[in-house]
């Protein structure tokens, strides 16, 4: 039941069901892609997360709103967002079972309904999100549109990804990001695809100085100058980031940098993927949530780990005589990374830096700096690499059936 000061909101599915609820953010009709979280908090990191750009999230776990939102002000030792994985919020709509009206938390300033507000974000409750996710799960991730009080019929249902919402999102130009270690000689060079303000600080608090490309940034005329490439997350269907895919293709066959080392995460990791020959699909619905179970191939250990992505590289398509499969998601079967046979190169769907999320990987980064630190001694005694130094020899063979 509508009291007075209420507001309609309906979340349209097109050509599905519509859900009508009560509006607590913006008076504002937008259309997306409708997809689903499972995770249970962390609604302030996915909604700054650039890699929902373009999308409406649903969120599963009923009661949100509760610890309200922190400070998009506050910033840490190397000047980055505290709370924030952006300085904007990126998801175009939200939606959830039981907006929380009152809430608390130390790092509180705001509301959610009142940061919406000011972002300019609709968001509806005092829906049934059960029924919306059945519908997604059973129809796959679809387009919708929300819809405040009557208004926005006019409004077209379009497809955020068939656009290139990384060449939105990316950083226009190049910017430094300094570590805290005096005269660290570790430079890394980041391809900013929509990248997390959280992986930007594990690479600085590691102790490496870090310069942020945009997308389309020639970054093979400028490896030499580096120890490290790093790709990053962001939104969209990887297919249409052309650009990346094309410098990241000459950098991979750049003859002076074979030894150069590379990490890429989520998009970063389809892109390094399809620079490399292999191919992506749409997955149903995507995996959104805090708690998938993956196996690392290399060694049989399972990991949880923290994702959100509607894209995946096919395995089967990796050109064998390159790379290998790194980890396989256990819900599903998709693949979850991949490294390659002779170079220190490796990637991963999921994310490491997870914010939020578990931190069963976050030691991947460091496996990163050790590539970076054997890369610095060769190039400082002009060596050349002579056998992958990536990982420890696997315990199991890579062809393991798996019993999922
Ligand atoms: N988190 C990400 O980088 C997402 C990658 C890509 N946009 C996908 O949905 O698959």
């Amino acid at each position: 039941m509508l009291q007075l000061d209420e507001t309609t909101a309906v979340l349209e599915i097109k050509n599905g069901p519509s859900f009508e609820g009560v509006s607590f953010g913006a008076d504002k009709n937008v259309s997306g892609e409708v997809v689903f979280t499972t995770s249970l908090v962390g609604y302030t990191e996915s909604m700054t997360d650039p890699s929902y750009c373009g999308q409406i999230l649903v969120f599963t776990q009923p009661l949100v709103g509760n610890y309200g939102v922190p400070s998009g002000d506050e910033r840490d030792e190397f000047n980055l967002l505290k709370y924030f994985e952006s300085p904007n919020v990126n998801v175009c709509g939200i939606i959830v079972s039981n907006y929380s009206y009152k809430y608390s938390h130390w790092t509180a300033v705001q509301s959610l309904a009142d940061w919406c507000k000011k972002n300019d974000i609709p968001a509806i409750t005092d829906v049934d999100t059960r029924e919306i996710v059945q519908y997604l799960r059973e129809q796959g991730s679809s387009l919708g549109r929300i819809t405040i009080d009557g208004t926005g019929k006019e409004l077209d249902f379009t497809d955020p990804m068939e656009e290139n919402l990384v060449e939105k999102i990316s950083t226009k130009v190049p910017y430094y990001v300094k570590c805290n270690v005096p005269n660290s000689n570790v430079n890394i060079a980041l391809i900013d695809c929509g990248v997390k303000e959280n992986i930007v600080r594990c690479l600085v608090s590691r102790g490496a100085n870090v310069t942020v490309f945009p997308y389309d940034y020639k970054i093979q005329d400028v490896a030499d100058q580096f120890d490290g490439i790093f790709i990053s997350n962001g939104p969209g269907n990887p297919e249409v980031c052309t650009k990346t895919i094309e410098n990241l293709k000459i950098l991979l066959n750049h003859k002076e940098l074979q030894d150069l080392p590379i990490f890429g995460i989520c998009l970063g990791h389809q892109l390094l993927a399809l620079a490399s020959g292999a191919a992506t699909t749409k997955l149903k619905y995507g995996n959104r949530a805090h708690n998938i179970p993956v196996m690392d191939l290399t060694s049989g250990k399972c990991y949880i780990t923290s994702q959100n992505h509607g894209y995946a590289v096919d395995a089967d398509t990796l050109p064998k005589n390159e790379w290998k499969p790194f980890c396989v998601n256990l819900n599903d079967n998709s693949n979850e990374g991949m490294i390659h046979l002779s170079k220190p190169i490796f990637s991963t769907q999921f994310h490491p830096e997870s914010k939020g999320g578990p931190l069963d990987t976050v030691t991947l980064f460091d496996k990163y700096f050790e590539n970076i630190k054997t890369y610095k001694l060769l190039k400082a005694h002009n060596l050349k690499l002579d056998k992958p130094f990536l990982l420890d020899v696997s315990d199991f063979p890579n062809d393991r059936v798996l019993i999922v």
